[in-house]
């Protein structure tokens, strides 16, 4: 284990043991001492930091393809009403009116552009501007996506490359020039990535470049799945080094359509939820054919959104949704780690079915539901350790934790080194105190993970 030092131990939720005992004074505190964990392995400078007035995120830097880095502050709790003495920080947070984007993901020709027509075309009320990434210079979906007369208000193609890859910088002039040209005049931005994007560095887009960030807010990753040939495509075996994007497109979704099950029978969609839950357990999902799901499915969703995180860590973790039919399977495969059901051999334990978990290829997720309260500095010790040695490999997290004499809820939630957290309501007085957090990553122990967390509790 990498030695950890004290400034990375008092990082994460660094501020709050810097605090006074009122709440107020917390939240100064908080705001006072902004930087939450740093990677160290990617910087040898120390950081410089400033308060924003955009001040609801946390640490951003990473490795690849830019090293930008943004520097985020602790949001203020609701508690925060007005400043004492000695503050030299606004309390005061602005209303996030950034414009949501959603990005919709999935491998090929599993739906993407039917789903984008069936949201252009149905009635929500929303203006929406689309940004399509077509690979090879014909603009195929383009022409295949409804016109801008059902309800887009903008269309843009990027023709020539991969979002995730080389027309990064494209998407970044694409919605900066949206946004100044545009402000105003759309709701929502919506994103179709090709096929064979990765979505994690356009995720990281978001966070990295403050032409976006300032105006502009991620809302959630939609994620497209062909129930009949996304096995295939989870199965393949790619090089050293080579991520298997049909397996990332699911770790990263917020929300995860299985689409096109008009073409399978029951079991094979049993089948394929399963695996996808064993990717990815946080994640909504639902079935379909043509991509019809509701628009509030896919739309404002805060996948992002610490607002939000309670919703996506149910406390067994992300459930099916069964509103477009009408039968109920509890099929999460990915590992939970509940207290009172202290079992580590149970990563396959619906017992309904045998499934074969051997193919995806190490990535699967974790979930801790436990009660209890943590240790600060022994829990910023054990999550920026993590972090340290295993943001690479930790995709997505979320959580919402009981810290000692901490009086608020604290939520947080990452994509690799991206971290964002903030103290969130106060507990309720007879509300169990039960942290939830879950890690969707290659390669994660999950036994290690639920050790390292469980030795922070008091
Ligand atoms: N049978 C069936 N066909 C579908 C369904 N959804 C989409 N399709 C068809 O599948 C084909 C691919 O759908 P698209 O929406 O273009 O898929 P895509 O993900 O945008 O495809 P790429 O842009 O190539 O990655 C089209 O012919 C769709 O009409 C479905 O639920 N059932």
């Amino acid at each position: 284990m990498a030695s950890v030092s004290a400034d990375l131990a008092t990082t994460i939720f660094g501020l709050a043991y810097r605090r006074s005992p009122t709440p107020l004074s917390r939240v100064q505190a908080t705001l006072r001492f902004p930087y939450l964990w740093r990677p160290k392995k990617l910087h040898s400078q120390p950081l410089s930091y400033s308060t924003s007035s955009r001040s609801r995120f946390v640490a951003v830097d990473f490795p690849k393809p830019k090293r930008s880095l943004r520097l985020f502050t602790v949001a203020a709790t609701a508690t925060a009403t007005s400043q004492s003495e000695g503050s030299d920080v606004s309390t005061k947070i602005p209303p996030d009116d950034r414009i949501p984007a959603t990005i919709i993901t999935g491998f090929l020709g599993s739906g993407k552009t039917t789903l984008l027509n069936h949201i252009l075309t149905a009635e929500h009320g929303k203006r929406i501007a689309v940004i399509e990434n077509e690979f090879g210079e014909i603009d195929i979906d383009g022409s295949l996506v409804a016109a801008k007369t059902t309800g887009a208000e903008d269309i843009v193609m990027l023709n020539n490359g991969c979002l995730c890859c080389t027309v990064r910088g494209d998407l970044v002039r694409m919605i900066s020039e949206l946004v100044n040209k545009k402000k105003g005049k759309f709701d929502h931005i919506v994103i179709e990535t090709t096929g064979l994007a990765n979505p994690a560095p356009i995720i990281q887009t978001f966070y990295a470049e403050d032409n976006i960030f300032n105006d502009v807010k991620l809302d959630g990753v939609v994620t497209l799945v062909d129930a009949k040939h996304v096995g295939l495509h989870l199965d393949e075996v790619k090089p050293e080094g080579v991520v298997n994007e049909a397996v990332e497109q699911i770790a990263y979704a917020d929300r995860i359509i299985v689409n096109k099950t008009d073409l399978v029978g029951e079991p094979e969609i049993a089948s394929v939820v399963q695996r996808i839950r064993n990717i990815n357990g946080m994640a909504h999902l639902r079935r379909t054919e043509f991509g019809k799901v509701d628009l509030d499915y896919v739309l404002g969703i805060g996948g992002f959104d610490l607002e939000r995180i309670e919703s996506a860590i149910g406390a067994e973790g992300a459930k099916e949704d069964h509103d477009s039919h009408g039968h109920e399977h509890d099929h999460s495969h990915h590992h939970h780690h509940h207290e009172d059901k202290h079992d580590h051999k149970h990563e396959h334990h619906d017992g309904h079915h045998s499934h074969d978990h051997t193919h995806d290829p190490g990535v699967s997720s974790v979930s801790i539901v436990c009660e209890g309260s943590l240790d600060l500095e022994k829990a910023n010790i054990w999550l920026g350790t993590l972090l340290l040695e295993r943001s690479e490999d930790i995709y997505r997290m979320k959580g919402l934790l009981s810290v000692q004499g901490m009086d608020e809820r604290f939520v947080f939630q990452g994509v690799h080194d991206i971290f964002q957290g903030s103290p969130d309501r106060l507990w309720g007085a007879d509300e169990p105190r039960i942290n939830k957090i879950v890690f969707i990553g290659k390669n994660l122990d999950a036994q290690e993970i639920e050790k390292g967390f469980k030795g922070c509790l008091l």
